[in-house]
């Protein structure tokens, strides 16, 4: 069977495609828990995603989210009764992939709003990958500082200790911090997640499948433990016009900082940053996506394709 093509909005197999439109019917009822002021709180810089766009993407998803809860929470239930087991519910797991610059934080962080205004009021947990990467001077030595958001960058087997941790109900499970002020490691500080209901894993590279060991045999990887993934897609060349976009507004702003690491970006003239960030482009973020996160694509529930204005255009959904 020829691959199926994604751009050119093919349903096949085990997969359904929805059009914006019809994809925004599917939520018409639900109502609308999140205000302006909220929304202008959980927007990465320079992501225009609007009231509109949680009302007629991001509701239908969280409806779909709702049914995946409820039969895992039943599916839990019955397992745990014939294994004659009585241990606490296990938190429901969602993984959130794609590119650097692509907007996975606002879907993260929107999905974190919106689960935890449900009717049962769950506790939701978001953590990203970031802090998973290893120390700067850690990638120095395995001469990878040229290399960070490509899966060797991460510690992935404390980022799986991690996520199995808080799977298996332990509490207060604990993460690095990343600082993109530093672009390092922050010593000294983690982040606690204690036995939430649902825990948002946010990252490039949360979808890749487990490696294989030398002798054969796979592993595990955090994709084994989500219940439930989205992709957050768009065509490469507009993500790279965000990734820079956002580098110049970046330039005016963070990069200020005294203690910014990218503080000679936001002094050096605008041409030559811009053309470092070009630069970064095409030697990290993009080959990056092209080989390693672009192909987990199809390994997500759910796809959600942007077009150039940052609006979804379409959906696509695993049917099983
Ligand atoms: N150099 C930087 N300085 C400050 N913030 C940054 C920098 N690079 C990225 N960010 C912020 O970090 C967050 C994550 O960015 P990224 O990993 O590119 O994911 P995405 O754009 O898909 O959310 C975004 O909110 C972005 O604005
Ligand atoms: C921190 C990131 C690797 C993303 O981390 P994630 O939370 O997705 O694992 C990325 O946003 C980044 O800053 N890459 C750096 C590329 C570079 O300038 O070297």
């Amino acid at each position: 069977m020829a691959p199926m093509s994604l751009e050119s909005g093919e349903t096949s197999g085990p997969y359904v495609e929805r059009s914006r439109e019809d994809w925004a019917q599917l939520a018409r009822s639900t109502p609308m828990t999140l205000d302006e002021e909220t929304l202008s709180r959980l927007r990465g810089m320079n992501d225009p995603t609007s009231l509109r766009e949680v009302v007629e993407v991001y509701l239908p998803l969280t409806r779909l989210l709702s049914e995946y809860f409820r039969n895992f929470g039943d599916l839990y239930r019955s397992t745990h009764d014939f294994l004659r087991l009585s241990v606490e519910r296990t938190p429901f797991v969602i993984g959130v992939a794609g590119s650097v610059a692509v907007g996975k934080s606002t879907t993260a962080r929107l999905l974190k709003e919106l689960l935890s205004r449900w009717p049962q009021h769950p506790h939701v947990e978001l953590v990203t990958t970031d802090g998973f990467l290893f120390p700067n001077a850690e990638l120095e030595r395995r001469n990878a500082l040229h290399r960070k958001g490509f899966p060797e960058s991460y510690d992935r087997r404390a980022l799986l200790r991690f996520v199995m941790d808080v799977k298996s109900g332990k509490p207060e499970v604990s993460a690095p911090v990343y600082s993109h002020l530093s672009y390092d490691i922050v010593p000294d500080r983690r982040i606690v997640v204690n036995q939430p209901d649902i825990l948002i894993v946010e990252g490039l590279n949360v979808l890749q499948p487990a490696r294989q060991r030398a002798d054969g045999t796979t592993g595990l990887a955090v994709s084994d433990f989500f219940d439930f993934s989205v992709y957050v897609d768009a065509a490469p060349d507009d993500i790279k016009s965000w990734f820079l976009q956002r580098f110049a507004t970046l330039r005016e702003t963070a990069f200020r900082n005294p203690e910014s690491f990218f503080r000679r970006f936001a002094e050096m003239s605008e041409t030559e940053a811009m053309r470092y960030a070009d630069r970064v482009w095409d030697t990290i973020n993009g080959p990056n996506l092209m080989m390693n996160i672009r192909p987990t694509r199809g390994r997500a529930t759910a796809i959600l394709r942007k077009g150039a204005n940052h609006e979804v255009r379409w959906v696509r959904i695993r049917k099983v």
